[in-house]
């Protein structure tokens, strides 16, 4: 028996998470998201492997930690979250009438007793078009506050919905946990997590 360990402050893991019926308890680590790594599934894979193993240092028994990292990617450059304001203008506007990718990394860490520990490390692609915004339309979708916590400064479950146009892909990776990712990678291990 796992205890299941969620490396994630962000709520809408957690959700993704609850959802889908996982009993699971939550650690936040302090990881500093740094990476010299240029290509999308490496950084986002690297970033979420250094979360994954912060948490391992503390974690004791039999565990399972999930950790998780999102960015979005237009024309292969990241746009993580906007600092300011202004940051988030310039995303938006870089986004706007145009097809963008999500990548989210996943790291699973998982320790047994007397075992060596099993590490899974993947990634999970979403496409997402967003529609032409105008100049008010940003302007009013920043003083929501929605986008500084969130890569590439919108939601896809909040506001921003409305400016959509079409995704390609696991709907959730874009909100920031593929979850029926994770559960398939799990299964081929002979984990259900939807039965701990
Ligand atoms: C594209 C997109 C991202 N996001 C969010 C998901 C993530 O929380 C955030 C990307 O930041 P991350 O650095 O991946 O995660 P985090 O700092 O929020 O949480 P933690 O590191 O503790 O796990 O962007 C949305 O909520 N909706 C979206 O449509």
């Amino acid at each position: 028996m796992y205890k299941i360990i969620l490396a994630s402050g962000s709520p809408r893991r957690r959700e993704i998470l609850e959802q889908a019926g996982v009993k699971f308890e939550i650690k936040v680590s302090n990881a500093e998201e740094i990476t010299d790594k240029t290509n999308p599934s490496d950084m986002v894979e690297e970033l979420a492997r250094l979360k994954a193993e912060a948490i391992k240092k503390e974690a004791e028994g039999d565990f399972l930690i999930i950790s998780a990292d999102t960015l979005v990617f237009l024309d292969g450059k990241p746009l993580g979250k906007p600092r300011n304001s202004e940051e988030a203008y310039h995303m938006l506007k870089l986004l706007s009438g145009r097809k963008h990718e999500v990548y989210t990394g996943v790291a699973i860490v998982i320790g047994e007793k007397e075992k060596t520990e099993k590490r899974l490390v993947f990634h999970q692609m979403s496409r997402v078009e967003v529609e032409t915004l105008t100049e008010e339309q940003i302007e009013s979708y920043i003083a929501t506050g929605e986008p500084f916590d969130k890569a590439g400064a919108y939601a896809i479950q909040g506001r921003f919905a409305v400016h959509i146009s079409g995704i390609e892909g696991e709907y959730n990776n874009i909100v920031g946990l593929p979850i029926a990712k994770i559960y398939h990678e799990l299964l081929k291990e002979g984990i259900d997590i939807l039965k701990k």
